[in-house]
């Protein structure tokens, strides 16, 4: 049986027992092989490559959405767009419909609808705390929403990421915080998954690893511990792991990968750096030794100019608890939306009020 698998490409792994039942807590002991990684069930780690990117057809362009189904009720160019999805339907790879999710008395988002198909590229934007890191952890299974539909190629994922009904799709979530295993070295860090969950010779995942790090530009630092390393070496570790999968498998679902404030932290030259493997790993259609890889689509929440202008096409705004605004990513800067106008500027002047 095929199943979902999560890659937590650039975390500590605590977010899984972190928000979860520990009943499907994730369990990890460092650093004896094939002991390393342990998550409950059948809960498979992995990661993977790459996809063409998708422009919409040139009749999407930016809308207002204040209603949890504006997907489905937009004027003339959401309706061209409608026609394209119809036919194509089935490529649309995740969907979130009507998501509510509240941290006790804090109700962080009610009803956010959105879809993410097959080839795109999408930023998620917002103020500080509106809950775009909540999105992700929602759409990767690491919390469950209190209200609304998760759904995974179609079919609705209940609860966490154990849950076994779900197949056909990786989904692979790159943290913020460069939350590498500080005890392992970078070799350790990048085959993590591939040592526990894979049958790939220790020889294999070595080689794997060298060449997805030379993917990500990084070389001979295989044997360097975490601290050895700068803030955005650390963060191509982390796009190393996220993009490393086992490539001795015949079939390779296609994944989607989030990247929570990939270049926070970063000069802007290391960012230029990270936004451009984004892209590049995203775009080559293949892994490190050149086959076909798998990276369906990918979504990156990000507060950066040059993170929208680069890495993504299609930008959704996060605003109390909602999707407000949607559009592709050249529409950002020259919208006339009041809420996008104002978060484009950085102005203190419009609707977003800051406490
Ligand atoms: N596990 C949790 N328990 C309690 N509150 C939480 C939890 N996770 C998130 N929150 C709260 O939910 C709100 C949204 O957090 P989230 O990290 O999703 O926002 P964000 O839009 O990604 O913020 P930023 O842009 O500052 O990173 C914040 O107020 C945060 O404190």
């Amino acid at each position: 049986m095929s199943r979902n698998i999560v890659s937590i490409a650039n975390s500590s792994f605590l977010p899984l027992n972190h928000f979860g039942d520990p009943s499907r807590s994730a369990r990890f002991f460092i650093p004896s092989r094939k002991s390393w990684g342990y998550c409950s069930g059948e809960r498979k780690i992995v990661c993977a490559c790459t996809a063409p990117p998708r422009n919409w057809p040139d009749g999407f362009s930016a809308v207002r959405s204040n209603d949890p189904s504006s997907e489905d009720k937009e004027p003339s160019s959401m309706e061209n767009l409608r026609v394209a999805r119809d036919v194509e339907d089935d490529s649309v790879l995740i969907e979130c419909r009507n998501v509510y999710k509240s941290f006790g008395e804090k109700h962080i988002l009610r009803g956010v609808s959105f879809k993410i198909r097959h080839g795109e590229a999408v930023g998620i934007i917002g103020p500080s705390g509106t809950g775009k890191s909540t999105v992700l952890k929602i759409m990767a299974g690491l919390l469950a929403p209190d209200k609304g539909e998760v759904l995974i190629r179609g079919r609705e994922r209940h609860g966490l990421i154990s849950d076994e009904e779900i197949s056909g799709l990786r989904i692979g979530l790159v943290f913020q915080s460069a939350a590498l295993f500080d005890s392992l070295t970078v070799r350790e860090n990048v085959g993590f998954r591939l040592y526990e969950n894979s049958s790939m010779s220790e020889d294999q995942v070595a080689k794997l690893v060298t060449e997805n790090l030379a993917a990500v530009g990084l070389k001979g630092v295989e044997d360097r511990l975490p601290s050895e390393l700068s803030g955005g070496m650390k963060k191509r570790v982390a796009l190393a792991r996220s993009i490393i999968f086992d490539n001795t498998k015949e079939a390779v679902e296609p994944e989607v990968v989030l990247y929570d404030e990939p270049t926070a932290g970063l000069d802007p030259i290391a960012s230029t750096v990270v936004e451009d493997l984004i892209r590049s790993i995203h775009l080559k259609g293949q892994d490190a030794e050149g086959k076909p890889g798998n990276i369906a689509s990918y979504v990156v929440v990000t507060h950066q100019h040059s993170t929208i202008t680069r890495a993504v096409d299609r930008l959704l705004f996060l605003y109390e608890g909602k999707i407000v605004w949607q559009g592709m990513a050249h529409e950002f800067m020259t919208s006339t939306d009041p809420i996008v106008r104002q978060f484009a500027s950085g102005s203190l002047d419009g609707p977003i009020k800051y406490l």
